[in-house]
């Protein structure tokens, strides 16, 4: 049984239902739009637009710091993730399982995958980019408060690479329904590690940096796409 709050796989497929009467188009690839990135939805032509409250079912409700090893304005591949939240039980798979999406406990070993890893590397060389994309650790915090400084040192120390507020539950949720993944990470701020430290962190600067790569990102993930082999995949 399902909780009140909870939608089931009904739910889904009257949301998706509603979308395919509204729309010719029957998308093979889902993109989300980190904060201040919805510019990359101009890349797209023929587009349909529809307001999430029109959609039955649809829940309302997605830059990140660095570690040492990168400056704002980088890129970071996503190689694998540490979801905090989902580690202290707040996952979206919670609940009871519906297996027409898939299975109860399933792995998330290898969920970036690998084949298009290399292939937005490729593109970033080609691209003439490689100097500021390098690939690792994304860490999941629960936000939306920007961490504390003793926070900030203890993920430091655990070695992830760059940490937002978002992108694992979107990436379990598509891992568990089979689709393939790509994660792509923005490095908007350093993270404050000293008490010395005058430095704040605010959403405006996040903002900021991701305007000004907004073009690249356009450029990189609309060749990863074109590349994509579509037919054979879903990807997210
Ligand atoms: O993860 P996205 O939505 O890109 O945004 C990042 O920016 C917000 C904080 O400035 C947080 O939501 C953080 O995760
Ligand atoms: N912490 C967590 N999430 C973030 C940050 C940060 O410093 N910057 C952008 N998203």
């Amino acid at each position: 049984m399902h909780s009140k709050d909870q939608n089931c796989h009904e739910d889904y497929q009257k949301t998706a239902d509603w979308l395919l009467s509204h729309t010719q188009h029957r998308p093979k690839v889902a993109i989300i739009c980190g904060s201040g990135l919805g510019l990359l939805a101009d890349a797209l032509k023929c587009q349909d637009f529809f307001k999430y409250s029109d959609i039955p079912s649809f829940p309302q409700s997605t830059g990140h710091f660095s570690t040492d090893s990168y400056s704002c304005g980088d890129l970071m591949i996503i190689r694998d993730h540490i979801n905090f939240p989902g580690l202290a039980g707040l996952n979206p798979l919670n609940g009871p399982n519906d297996d027409k999406f898939g299975p109860r406990f399933p792995p998330m070993s290898g969920v970036y995958d690998k084949g298009l890893r290399k292939m937005a590397f490729d593109i970033c060389k080609t691209m003439g980019i490689s100097q500021y994309v390098q690939e690792g650790v994304y860490c999941m915090v629960g936000g939306p408060n920007f961490e504390s400084i003793a926070e900030a040192r203890l993920l430091h120390r655990l070695d992830v690479d760059a940490v937002g507020m978002s992108t694992a539950p979107e990436v379990l949720v598509a891992s568990h329904c089979g689709m393939k993944v790509f994660g792509l990470s923005l490095i908007t701020n350093k993270v404050v590690k000293s008490y010395e430290d005058n430095e704040t962190v605010n959403h405006e600067a996040v903002l900021e940096v991701s305007k000004m790569r907004s073009e690249t990102l356009q450029t990189l993930v609309t060749e990863l796409i074109s590349r994509m082999d579509i037919n054979n995949n879903n990807t997210v």
